[in-house]
């Protein structure tokens, strides 16, 4: 079964962090949204000896056309794209989509491609070169791709779901991680 891509049509919700003014946060939503410490270790934390990665696909696709100028690449040029749900106790929290050009996957970032179920973030904090943009975020809306995406086997949901993404960088070398959180507790 090929990919299912992301509509390149649905409107782009990536808003800059420092847009959202602290009114319109919960704040328990706020805190998750903006902690730029790892979300692995923070998940590990919360649920310990019972997270997991569960690794939906991987492969070469186009992304969207917001991720391509996200990254800086040409609008059809294909990428490596690592879809996983973040688990705790085997209930999905998090939906987690990284796009990795090409060229950020030759030399050391050669390991990023042969992960598995091993977190991506383990890999990231550990590099003393990895350096982090600014947080955009995004309140997904019931009816868009990404929704539906997120959510995957969860099923059909009624309520906006909240999402935060950002470009790494590993040296001079960028993957754009997008998460999108999905537990009750992070709804606004
Ligand atoms: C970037 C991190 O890695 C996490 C793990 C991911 C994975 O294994 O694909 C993707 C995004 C993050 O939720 C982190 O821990 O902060």
């Amino acid at each position: 079964m090929s990919h299912p891509r992301l509509h390149n049509h649905w409107e782009n919700p990536w808003h800059a962090g420092r847009r959202w003014r602290r009114a319109q946060l919960d704040p328990v939503l706020r805190d998750w949204l903006l902690d730029t410490s790892s979300l692995t270790r923070r998940l590990q934390a919360c649920c310990p000896g019972r997270f997991r990665v569960r690794l939906d696909w991987q492969g070469w696709a186009r992304p969207s056309l917001d991720e391509c100028r996200a990254l800086g690449l040409r609008r059809r040029q294909r990428a490596l794209i690592r879809e996983v749900h973040l688990l705790c106790d085997d209930r999905p929290w998090v939906f987690a989509r990284t796009v990795i050009p090409r060229a950020s996957l030759h030399g050391r970032g050669r390991r990023l491609a042969h992960l598995g179920e091993r977190p991506l973030g383990a890999v990231l904090f550990a590099d003393p070169r990895m350096q982090r943009d600014e947080v955009e975020i995004a309140r997904i809306e019931p009816g868009t791709a990404l929704h539906a995406h997120a959510l995957g086997d969860a099923g059909p949901d009624r309520d906006a779901i909240w999402g935060r993404r950002s470009v790494f960088w590993l040296g001079r070398k960028p993957l754009l991680v997008s998460e999108i959180f999905l537990n009750l507790q992070h709804r606004a």
